[in-house]
């Protein structure tokens, strides 16, 4: 098993590529920190992916708290020590991407945003870096960044800067963590089929689109990110660091 004897933190963890790479990390022998927005469903979700996890026999414990509030950080961290006494793996994955053309660009949907995919996460990620730097035995932390960091979108130009912010944030503390044994890396994931573009991708001719562009022919899956989430957090990834993973089918570099 790769992850077997570490714990693992997980953001935005009760949907999506989150709960796919916290069922993964679990299969992989991880203690996983499931965290969530804290809302009814969320708490509903989280709970349901706790259960999926014990019935294998994997070990899993949520945290509800919403990642644009800094203090959720500490959260998280003290949810992990509390249950399994140690912070080895930290993943940032919670994100919202509501579509909207910038010239009427809300000013709340813009600050929502950056707070929640890239505000939200330094806290988190300094928050898991310092854990692991008093721990002593390094650690592992990974940023859900999106092909968005390295391109843009007319209707996501309150979206792609916070993917790009991720995508140099991990540079940065690759940088900052290497010293302490601490890898940082991100994943950069195409178009994949989640709750986030359920709407966007509910009209037929994006959808068509958007599949002709992908060389593998098909969108990506959930689970399509959980693996190189777990590569980039196993000892396998043990010098890579500053790197960052696109799980893209082809996508990016698809241009004729
Ligand atoms: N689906 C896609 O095509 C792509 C997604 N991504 C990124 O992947 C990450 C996960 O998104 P998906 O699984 O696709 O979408 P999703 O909508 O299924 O999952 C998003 C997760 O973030 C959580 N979340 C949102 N706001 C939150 C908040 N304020 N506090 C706590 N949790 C919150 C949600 O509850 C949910 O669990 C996001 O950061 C997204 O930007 C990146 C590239 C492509
Ligand atoms: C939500 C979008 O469909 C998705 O998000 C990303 O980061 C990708 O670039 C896709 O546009």
């Amino acid at each position: 098993m790769l992850l077997a004897d570490k714990t693992v933190i997980i953001t935005g963890a009760s949907r999506g590529i989150g709960r796919a790479a916290a069922r993964e990390c679990a299969r992989q022998g991880a203690r996983v920190v499931i965290g969530h927005s804290g809302s009814g469903q969320g708490t509903e979700a989280a709970h349901s992916l706790i259960e999926e996890i014990k019935a294998f026999g994997g070990q899993a414990i949520e945290v509800g708290s919403d990642a644009a509030d800094p203090d959720t950080a500490d959260k998280l961290v003290a949810g992990a020590l509390k249950a399994f006494g140690s912070v080895d793996v930290f993943v940032n994955n919670a994100g919202i991407c509501p579509f909207h053309s910038f010239l009427d660009m809300p000013r709340e949907v813009y600050l929502k945003t950056v707070n929640t995919n890239l505000n939200g996460a330094y806290f988190a990620v300094q928050a898991a870096a310092n854990q692991m730097k008093n721990q002593g035995k390094g650690g592992a932390i990974i940023a859900v960044s999106s092909i968005s960091a390295l391109v843009g979108g007319a209707m996501q130009t309150h979206y792609t800067p916070t993917k790009a912010g991720l995508h140099s944030l991990m540079q940065s503390c690759a940088i900052a963590l290497g010293p302490y044994g601490i890898r940082c890396n991100s994943v950069l994931p195409g178009t994949i089929a989640t709750d986030i573009n359920k709407e966007d991708l509910a009209d037929e001719e994006k959808l068509a689109y958007m599949t002709s562009r992908t060389p593998l022919g098909r969108l990506g899956e959930p689970d399509d990110v959980a693996g190189p989430i777990v590569f980039l957090a196993s000892d396998m990834a043990r010098y890579v660091t500053g790197a960052s993973l696109l799980v893209d089918g082809g996508l990016f570099v698809n241009l004729q």
